[in-house]
């Protein structure tokens, strides 16, 4: 049977000046949504409700969780520091629903992988804390938002031999894109880094302790059709789910 993936959305609270202005507007990019149903699962986009129990019920009905992007950052108070940076912040709403729906997936040992901002929030719902500004706070860094669409490859990260990446991507070297000016900096207690850049930067965490928690700093939905690599990372939290209640 298709195991059920509940896709989180990005959520504009009507204070934003793209994505719907000043109308409360979810939106999610297709590309999630068309990964996760042409490797074999149903997706489903979860609203962004209120309050532990609805979100409780809305975990009853899935069997993983894909946890996306988002242009805006986590408030950083999330992990005790202030806003150096004068970038937007992602919506409270969405910040409060999806740190609880990773700490609810985690108890019950639900699937879950994180892309981009979603990998940013599982290190930070898991008591890590994230580099606010890579260009300001990393020297050396490389270019982390690439110029090209990211169809396009823009470096490599090197992935940590006995990871579940590594069992996954069955390579130790991985070309991947790169949109992003925030990154991992201190890892979570509970997850390991299992991919990294030439220049340092943290770009996979995952959890020894769980069955599929796996996170990663690029975007594989842009990726999966042409790169077989990619195409695994969905094919394996689509297996793991179909694990789910089996
Ligand atoms: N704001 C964070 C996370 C970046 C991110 O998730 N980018 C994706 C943009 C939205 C999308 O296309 O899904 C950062 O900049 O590091």
């Amino acid at each position: 049977m298709k195991p059920v993936i509940g896709v989180t959305p990005d959520f504009n609270a009507g204070e934003r000046t793209d994505m719907g202005g000043s109308e409360p507007t979810y939106f999610l990019r297709a590309r999630y949504i068309r990964a996760i149903e042409e490797l074999g699962g149903i997706p489903l986009i979860l609203p962004l409700v209120a309050g532990r129990a609805a979100r409780r019920r809305l975990l009853d009905g899935v069997d993983g969780l894909l946890l996306t992007g988002s242009g805006p950052d986590l408030p950083p108070r999330l992990y005790g520091e202030r806003q150096r940076y004068p970038f937007p912040l992602v919506s409270e709403r969405r910040a409060d629903f999806e740190l609880d729906l990773v700490h609810q997936a985690n108890a019950r040992d639900l699937p879950l992988l994180g892309i981009c901002g979603g990998m940013q929030t599982v290190n930070v719902a898991c008591g890590g804390s994230l580099f606010q500004d890579i260009p300001s706070q990393v020297r050396d860094a490389l270019q982390h938002r690439q110029k090209t669409t990211a169809v396009h490859v823009a470096h490599s990260v090197k992935v940590a031999p006995n990871s579940l990446l590594r069992k996954i991507v069955n390579q130790a070297t991985l070309k991947v894109n790169s949109s992003h000016h925030q990154s991992v900096k201190t890892v979570a207690p509970s997850l390991v880094a299992s991919a990294v850049a030439p220049d340092g930067i943290v770009e996979a965490i995952e959890s020894p302790a769980h069955r599929f928690l796996l996170a990663v700093q690029w975007h594989p939905e842009f990726l999966f059709e042409r790169h077989q690599a990619h195409r695994r990372l969905f094919e394996a939290l689509l297996r793991a789910a179909r694990r789910t209640g089996a």
